[in-house]
């Protein structure tokens, strides 16, 4: 059998307890075939002493192609933010930008231990080839804005999503799924939405879209129709158990009985949310309704890295002010989040270190100043891991990252390219 090691290290376990175990892989399913003290006679063996072996980190929303766009607008809110620089810097992306971009998103995400990811963009195509050669799992889809187009060009749009979402959904040998990604529940008309929905739902595929993010998302639905945001979601048929929602801010405790029943996923994204001073989410209260909750970056033009190790720390943060409660969104909870709780929201495998699930890995070195002293493994990746500290990552039975060093991306040709990407679009918008 073609297998993979992973030695001598500790190993987080779904309950969020820890002990000392081996890992054994079955490299041809991508599989984890068994833990435990093994003495395997493996085709490859990856070294986990002193490290904590945990299941590869899942960012459940996320834009990676806007790492381009890493730092070109900032300390603005989300309605200027975009209309004023990101959708015009946008509009000039070429589908080698976003080669480009999402390679290099990809990249950053494989060296901080994310071994899967959520990505609404355009010239999805060149996503699903960086996704492909990296050898990382993704759920892809081109984002629908109809608002401010005529109904020829908003209807092509919306095609356009549907038909990306059923050409790769299964590509890269099952790596890819995809999803249905109206932008918004304001910037997409009500017949769109409830098209997409339909047809989307029809095929088996989700549907993914950003809602109640900030105020101003929120009060003209309320204004319009005399109903929350998500209720209106759910009359156009977007709130179904394979759906799942970006930021959740401005949510109510019926929104929240909506989300539980429904079994709709949340994906929390804490720093763009207080970067772009979009509110505070009311993630304990989705936590105790039973509300599957996971962790997203959202673009690294709003955050600004893609690193999950961060994330975690802010939820955590975050999530304790917005309850005034030092108690709540505890370090479990935001390991869960970024980890089980991803997964499931998205509808990828993974999240789950334990026999017969998808050999998803990350293995973080624990040998740190600011990981000494190993008093709480849990509580050290919910507030004191860096990214930096991952030192392989696994996904799908391969091996991405060895000892820190990229093996499906060339490191240097990525940030090279992404550099001279960048330049050039600057120069021209
Ligand atoms: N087809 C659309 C693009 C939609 S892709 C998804 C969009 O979400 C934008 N985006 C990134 N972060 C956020 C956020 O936090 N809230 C809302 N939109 C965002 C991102 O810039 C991108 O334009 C068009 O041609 O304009
Ligand atoms: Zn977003």
């Amino acid at each position: 059998m073609n297998t993979l090691h992973i030695a001598g290290g500790q190993v987080l376990r779904p309950d969020m307890t820890v002990e000392s175990a081996d890992v054994l892989v079955d490299r041809d399913e991508g599989t984890i075939l068994e833990t435990g003290t093994l003495d395997a006679d493996a085709t490859e063996t990856l070294d986990a002493e002193g490290c904590l072996v945990m299941p590869g980190l899942v960012n459940a929303h996320c834009h990676a192609a806007m790492t381009l766009l890493r730092g070109y607008a900032d300390d603005k809110p989300l309605g200027a933010w975009l209309q004023e620089d990101i959708w015009p810097a946008e509009a000039a992306l070429t589908p080698e930008d976003v080669r480009a971009g999402t390679e290099l998103g990809i990249l950053e995400m494989i060296k901080s231990g994310t071994t899967a990811f959520a990505d609404m963009y355009f010239e999805v195509p060149e996503v699903a080839a960086a996704v492909e050669e990296s050898g990382v799992r993704a759920r892809i889809g081109h984002g629908v804005v109809t608002i401010g187009k005529d109904d020829e060009a908003a209807w092509a749009d919306a095609d356009e999503s549907l038909d990306i979402a059923r050409e790769f959904d299964g590509a890269a040998d099952g790596r890819i799924r995809t999803a249905v990604m109206p932008h918004s529940l304001t910037t997409v008309g009500e017949e769109y939405l409830h098209e997409l929905a339909a047809e989307a739902h029809d095929d088996g595929i989700p549907v993914h879209y950003h809602a109640n993010e900030t105020t101003d998302e929120v009060e003209p639905i309320v204004e319009e129709r005399d109903e929350r945001p998500l209720a209106y979601a759910k009359s156009v048929g977007m709130l179904t158990e394979s759906d799942f929602v970006a930021h959740g801010v401005h949510t109510d405790g019926e929104e929240i009985e909506l989300l539980a029943e429904a079994g709709t996923g949340v994906v929390h994204c804490p720093a763009s949310n207080m970067k772009l001073a979009s509110g505070m989410a009311p993630i304990q209260d989705m936590l105790d309704a039973g509300v599957t909750v996971g962790l997203g970056t959202d673009g690294a033009a709003s955050n600004n890295d893609l690193d999950l190790f961060d994330e975690m720390r802010d939820a955590a943060m975050l999530g304790k002010l917005a309850s005034d409660d030092a108690s709540a969104v505890a370090a479990p909870d935001v390991v869960r989040m970024a980890t089980a709780g991803s997964a499931d929201a998205i509808g990828l495998p993974g999240g789950r270190l334990e026999a017969g699930a998808v050999a998803d890995i990350a293995v973080v070195d624990l040998d740190a100043p600011h990981l000494t002293p190993a008093n709480n493994l849990v509580s050290h990746l919910a507030y004191a891991t860096r990214g930096s500290d991952v030192r392989h990552t696994v996904c799908d039975g391969q091996v991405l990252m060895r000892d820190r060093e990229v093996l499906t991306l060339d490191e240097e040709t990525v940030k090279a390219r992404a550099r001279t990407a960048a330049a050039d679009l600057f120069e021209r918008v």
